[in-house]
């Protein structure tokens, strides 16, 4: 299904697309492989992600660009003071048929193996969140996902429906590090004064993105018309076992399972979430 030689790690193609996507994600946060999904796959790439978005957890929620909860004791001007309407939706993982393509590349080894190899590590584990390892993400007209920051160090999606208009990708590569949260810079993009910070992309459906959205704000704008966007979001860690918060689980997905009882899960850095 996929146009890249996934299954050929020894192959001059397999090489170069890892060093072109590792370049880009070098330079600016972000790769994208366009047409990563053939186009005699992307009918029923569009389809299938079609059929499970009414399963999709909608509740409009009041977030903040870290995803906390309101802390009064932050001066005002503080980026995480700012609240934001958060209009997209999630399908969780444990919705999607095992048949559909998304959920067959998910797991698939010689699929995590090459994005390893872009990303730059070892290994990537899938997550052992049964909701948040692979979901879809659902953005209807008028609706949009607001700045934010990951969980993830590495967000990888891969657009299965285009919306009419609107639904741009934007974001502001590094703009923190493990080191520093940079609030000056987020308050600055959060007012709309981000300025040559901000970049845009326009996806095309099949196409792969990988992305450093712990350290990278970012969010999807309003959508326009009456076609809801759609990308299905693989996360994986470099670390097995990562399962996410209860409080975040619920909050995406509306219920939580056994699995999300443990204490604070496993990070990277002390950055707040
Ligand atoms: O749907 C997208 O393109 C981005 C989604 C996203 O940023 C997220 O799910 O954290
Ligand atoms: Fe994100």
């Amino acid at each position: 299904m996929a146009r890249y030689p996934l299954h050929r790690p020894d192959s001059p193609a397999w090489r170069d697309a890892v060093r072109t996507a590792r370049a880009q994600l070098d330079a600016d946060g972000c790769a994208v492989l366009p047409g990563f999904v053939r186009a005699s796959w992307r009918d029923r790439l569009r389809t299938e992600g079609e059929a499970v978005a009414p399963r999709a957890h909608h509740e409009t929620a009041v977030v903040n660009v870290y995803n906390t909860d309101p802390d009064p004791s932050l001066p005002d001007d503080h980026p995480a003071r700012l609240a934001m309407e958060r209009g997209n939706a999630f399908v969780a993982r444990d919705r999607i048929p095992d048949s559909a393509l998304v959920h067959r590349l998910y797991p698939l080894p010689a699929f995590r193996a090459f994005l390893a190899a872009c990303v730059g590590v070892p290994e990537l584990h899938e997550l052992a969140d049964p909701l948040a390892g692979l979901c879809l993400n659902v953005v209807a007209g008028g609706r949009s996902h607001p700045w934010h920051f990951d969980t993830n160090e590495i967000a990888i999606s891969l657009l299965t429906r285009a919306p009419e208009a609107g639904g741009e990708f934007e974001y502001c590569p590094d703009i923190r590090s493990a080191e520093a949260e940079n609030t000056a810079a987020v308050a600055d993009v959060l007012h709309g004064r981000g300025g040559d910070r901000v970049r845009r992309l326009v996806l095309r459906a099949g196409d792969l993105q990988l992305f450093r959205g712990r350290y990278s704000l970012h969010r999807v704008t309003e959508v326009r018309g009456s076609t809801a966007r759609h990308t299905a979001i693989f996360s994986y860690s470099a670390r097995p076992g990562v399962v996410g918060s209860a409080v975040r689980t619920r909050q995406l997905f509306g219920r939580t399972l056994p699995e999300h009882g443990g204490s604070r899960s496993v990070r990277v850095d002390g950055l707040m979430d």
